[in-house]
């Protein structure tokens, strides 16, 4: 199994057991052999030390060593985690277990984490966003975004659309919202964020509310942060065309059936966010094998991971004439049905739609909130 930690204030069991079976689905959209995992722990990491934080992890991982391993249950980074978390559940598992690199993914590369993780998700949805603009006639360039979290996968999006000709037009963290019609200069940015740790007080455009972020005038929005940021509320007021859902379940069923209304074109998570547990997936790899890849090897394994997930996705919808969302999940969940059919059935035709592999996938929440 796979998926990420998440430490954030919100964090309770409902939703770590949700967004495992998110991942479930997930790397079976990314055909990757894996089931579905997802922790996390309830706690504000702003506001812990870097030794309060080390502790909580420790702690954590003496709990849980037995659940996880190399070829169980493999954690990565998610909200409010990062590749030192990574560093500090590696370190306290090899104590129990012996050295082992590859019990997480998304560790600092000096521990053998893979070049380009850290990039991955942000990547992928650069990827993702390519694919899907391409069956619009449109490209990156010249595209109005607006992004909602400037955390690892918001910034990293940004960074990399920007570099393609995107023009970012506001963004928002939990510091606050700032906007520039003109483009926001992304460099600068990132220069400014990680001085003032937030976005807040940039001087290359104007603050605005960050509550408003979501419905600020652009071509392509990108939520980035929390889980049901747009929902009803919102949804009749989005002026997207498109919507990159780079962050986890950012879109409540209600505002989907609004947005589908309008017309508005939506990548659903669960491909478009799949860039981050593909690159695990090459760590993992690569730490078994005990052998790197080099950063090139890796993006462009990923590119070709992305595209083929959206034409694997769009032949679902073609076939069911449904939208990207449903396309994606009828992708997975076929996916783990033949896959689990093949182990317990000689009825595996009934499934036969077309795609000849498939690995056990599986959706067990591998733990729950500590705190
Ligand atoms: N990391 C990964 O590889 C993957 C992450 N994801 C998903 O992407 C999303 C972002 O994760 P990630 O970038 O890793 O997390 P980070 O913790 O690195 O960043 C989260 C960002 O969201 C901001 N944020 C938090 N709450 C709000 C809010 N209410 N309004 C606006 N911004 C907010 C944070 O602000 P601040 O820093 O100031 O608190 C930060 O900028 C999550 O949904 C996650 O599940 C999906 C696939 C893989
Ligand atoms: O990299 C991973 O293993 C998991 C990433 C993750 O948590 C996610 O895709 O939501």
């Amino acid at each position: 199994m796979k998926g990420g930690i998440r430490y954030h204030p919100e964090v309770d069991p409902d939703e770590v057991n949700a967004l495992a079976q998110l991942m479930t689905w997930k790397t079976a959209v990314a055909n990757i052999p894996y089931g579905g995992a997802k922790g996390g722990i309830g706690c504000n990491p702003g506001e812990l030390s870097v030794s309060e934080l080390e502790r909580l992890t420790r702690v954590f991982t003496q709990k849980i060593h037995d659940l996880i391993g190399i070829h169980t249950d493999v954690p990565a980074p998610d909200m409010g985690t990062g590749p030192q978390t990574m560093a500090w559940i590696l370190d306290e598992y090899s104590k129990f277990h012996g050295y082992s690199p590859a019990v997480v993914t998304g560790k600092p590369v000096d521990l053998g984490g893979s070049l380009g993780r850290d990039a991955a998700t942000g990547r992928g949805v650069l990827f993702a966003t390519e694919a899907l603009l391409k069956e619009h006639g449109k490209t990156i360039s010249g595209q109005r975004f607006v992004i909602q979290g400037f955390g690892n996968v918001g910034a990293w999006a940004a960074q990399l659309i920007s570099e393609q000709g995107g023009k970012i037009v506001a963004v928002s963290d939990i510091t606050g919202a700032i906007k520039n019609t003109k483009g926001l200069d992304i460099p600068s940015l990132l220069k400014h964020a990680n001085e003032h740790k937030g976005v807040k007080g940039f001087h290359g455009g104007d603050p605005i509310d960050p509550k408003s972020i979501l419905v600020e005038d652009c071509d392509i929005l990108i939520p980035a942060a929390l889980g049901g940021v747009i929902n009803r509320e919102n949804a009749s007021d989005i002026k997207s065309k498109f919507i990159i859902e780079a962050a986890n379940h950012p879109t409540d069923p209600e505002a989907d059936e609004i947005l589908s209304k309008k017309g508005v074109v939506i990548l659903p998570d669960i491909f478009a966010n799949s860039g981050g547990v593909t690159v695990s997936y090459f760590e993992w790899v690569q730490n078994i094998q005990g052998f790197m890849w080099d950063e090139e090897k890796v993006n462009n394994e990923l590119r070709n991971y992305m595209t083929r997930g959206f034409k694997d996705v769009k032949e679902m919808c073609k076939t069911h004439n449904c939208d990207l969302r449903m396309g994606a999940f009828t992708l997975g969940v076929n996916r783990v049905a033949r896959a689990t059919v093949l182990r317990v059935s000689s009825e595996v035709e009934r499934f036969d739609l077309g795609y000849p592999r498939g690995f056990y996938h599986c959706p067990i929440p591998r733990w729950q909130s500590l705190l």
